[in-house]
């Protein structure tokens, strides 16, 4: 409830306004039947037209008025929804980007989806309900019940009993329904899970032929979900006939009482057609309300996933002394061409050009028993091409993503610059870095829009230079050319149309390191090899880490890391590596089959 306090802060004026305007159509309501009552008891017993029109014209005025504070109510209601709602979706969005992988897994992407999109669409229409159907409800029934009392003291209590009646029947349901909503909120996670993976999925399904089994387990969360929406509708015809019944039998118990009291001399026959209202007034409030608390359970389900996420302390905390440009690490262009010159301060200049430092690194999945790597210690330099190799799960991409500060090491420190990145905040750190992931990406949009994400101010000119560089020249072939449209998650394009296109998206940003993880894997062997070329030359001023499978692709890296099960099996130039590794000459003589030779530069 608090984080429902919280979004509503910034909009205290619009609930104020909302709910005096609620209370304007409450008080209008139940004054017109005190006015159709004096109209019945003294116009037309004393046939007194002027009296009657008197009346009817007031009436009028009221259901005006009335009218208007309802529609203003609304307006004002469906504003403020969509505010809290834009603003909790922001405040997701936001917290989602601070998680680490293994904080995105705690929740998986389904839920991710279903919490942002589903979840508080049910927040929104309940604030919104609450606000119009639940608030007025207290107002209503004192006040109908105090111009009943007002009317006859009889009345007034049976008035009393009824709302007493109503409101228990109301509080059976609620308990009832927090239950079934819970679990329709976790088969909608389930639901929306599945469907991902078959949607997502769907050539290997048919590839394995696995449409029935998977189709049986689509089936399995539909019908589970039906089943339960079935018991909650249930609940809603069972509660909304009981209702009515109790309405009914409530203005029978008037037409009866009040009939008895009239004989009685107690009463007068107008005041009747009041108390009719006033009831029909006070139960219909009543159980709209209810028909909304039933669905608060729900609500406060999804409110609760909304707090999981909103109080989630973040496994990667920002650091806060910010990165300071060592001096020993900052370099120019001036002092890289002074580097191929003369012998003398060479080693001075190696350890000013250090990019990227891991010293003792050792790190572990938080839910895994073995180590992933283990004691890694090397460094990067501006200006050369570090490569790592090594077999499948040796522990390339973890290495790439501790730079970029994904996951946090277990022992040791990563430093950019000469600062551990645990000093600086990630936006700090990442604006260092470019990187082009395993899995190639592209955003919906254009071509152009997709570069720009490197560098929003970049020309046409500059665009076209990088996709050069990157050996996307395919883009000039294309129709529309930069303004190409791109399929959400670059479906549209090859896979190596992708990598090409991902980087020169990565090469568009200005970065002192660029790290491209299994990025040329897709590529035939002479782009590959021409790629590697024309990036040498672009990314002269930076370090670049270069993750590769194939060994042709890191053939003239300066320093080549071999990974074995997450340790260094050897580092050094291709030459050294054949002559010292056991497993890199192990890698090196298996693809030598493959014809590795071909694509050497
Ligand atoms: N999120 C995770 N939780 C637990 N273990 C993980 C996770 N991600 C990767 N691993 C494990 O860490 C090890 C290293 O994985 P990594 O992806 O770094 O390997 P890789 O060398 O890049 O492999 P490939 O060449 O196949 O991409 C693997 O054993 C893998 O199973």
């Amino acid at each position: 409830m608090k984080i429902i306090l919280k979004f509503l802060k910034p909009y205290r004026k619009i609930c104020v306004l909302t709910v005096l305007a609620m209370l304007l159509d409450v008080a209008g309501g139940l004054f017109v039947p005190r006015l159709t009552a004096d109209m019945i008891n003294i116009g037309v017993e004393s046939r007194n037209i002027s009296y009657i029109v008197e009346k009817g014209i007031a009436m009028v005025l009221v259901t005006v008025t009335a009218g208007a504070g309802a529609l203003l109510g609304s307006w004002l209601c469906a504003d403020l929804s969509a505010k809290i709602g834009k603003d909790m979706r922001n405040a997701v969005y936001e917290k989602s980007l601070q998680f680490s992988a293994h904080d995105f897994e705690q929740f998986g992407t389904g839920s991710m989806i279903t919490r942002t999109l589903n979840d508080i669409n049910i927040i929104q229409q309940s604030v919104v309900w609450c606000i119009q159907m639940v608030l007025p409800v207290p107002a209503v029934c004192v006040m109908g019940i105090v111009m009943a009392f007002a009317i006859d003291t009889v009345m007034g209590f049976l008035l009393i009993g009824v709302t007493a009646l109503i409101i228990v029947l109301a509080l059976f349901v609620t308990r009832r329904a927090s239950e079934i909503f819970g679990r329709l909120q976790r088969l909608l996670d389930r639901m929306n899970v599945v469907l991902r993976e078959n949607l997502t999925g769907v050539r290997v399904i048919r590839a394995f032929n696995k449409e029935k089994d998977e189709e049986k387990r689509m089936r399995k969360s539909f019908e589970d979900y039906a089943v339960t929406s079935v018991s909650a509708n249930l609940l809603f015809a069972g509660l909304e006939s009981t209702a009515f019944f109790v309405i009914n039998i409530c203005i029978v118990s008037i037409l009866w009482f009040g009939g008895n009291r009239i004989g009685a001399g107690k009463m007068e026959i107008g005041d009747i057609t009041a108390l009719t209202e006033y009831s029909i007034l006070i139960l219909f409030y009543i159980i709209m309300a209810q028909m909304v608390i039933i669905l608060l359970p729900r609500a406060r389900v999804c409110i609760r996933r909304i707090e999981e996420i909103l109080e989630k302390e973040p496994e990667i905390e920002d650091g806060k002394s910010g990165m300071k440009v060592h001096p020993e690490t900052e370099n120019t262009a001036a002092e890289l061409q002074l580097e191929t010159c003369p012998k003398a301060g060479q080693s001075v200049r190696a350890a000013n050009r250090e990019v990227v430092r891991f010293r003792d690194v050792s790190f572990k999945f938080p839910d895994a028993d073995e180590y992933a790597l283990t004691e890694l210690d090397f460094v990067c330099r501006r200006g050369e091409t570090t490569a790592v190799i090594g077999g499948t799960g040796s522990g390339k991409s973890t290495l790439a993503r501790l730079i970029l500060r994904f996951h946090d090491v277990s022992e040791g420190s990563v430093s950019v610059n000469g600062t551990d990145v645990r000093d600086v905040s990630q936006k700090e750190l990442r604006e260092k870095i470019s990187y082009v992931p395993q899995k190639a990406w592209l955003f919906s949009g254009t071509i152009a829009d997709n570069l720009r994400d490197g560098d929003e101010r970049a020309s046409e000119d500059q665009m076209r230079r990088i996709l050069s560089v990157a050996q996307a020249d395919f883009v000039s072939t294309l129709a529309n050319g930069l303004d190409a449209h791109v399929a959400q998650g670059g479906t549209n394009f090859s896979g190596g149309q992708k990598q090409r296109l991902s980087i020169a998206r990565a090469l568009m940003k200005k970065a002192d390191l660029y790290i491209f993880d299994d990025s040329f894997s897709a590529l035939d062997f002479k782009t590959d090899a021409a790629l590697r070329k024309a990036l040498k030359e672009e990314v002269a001023h930076a370090a670049v880490l270069i993750i590769a499978q194939r060994i042709n692709t890191i053939l003239n890296a300066d320093q080549i890391i071999v990974l074995d099960e997450g340790r260094i099996a050897g580092i050094g130039r291709h030459e050294e590596l054949m002559e010292s590794c056991g497993v890199y000459r192990e890698i090196a003589k298996s693809q030598m089959k493959g014809g590795m030779q071909s694509g050497g530069q």
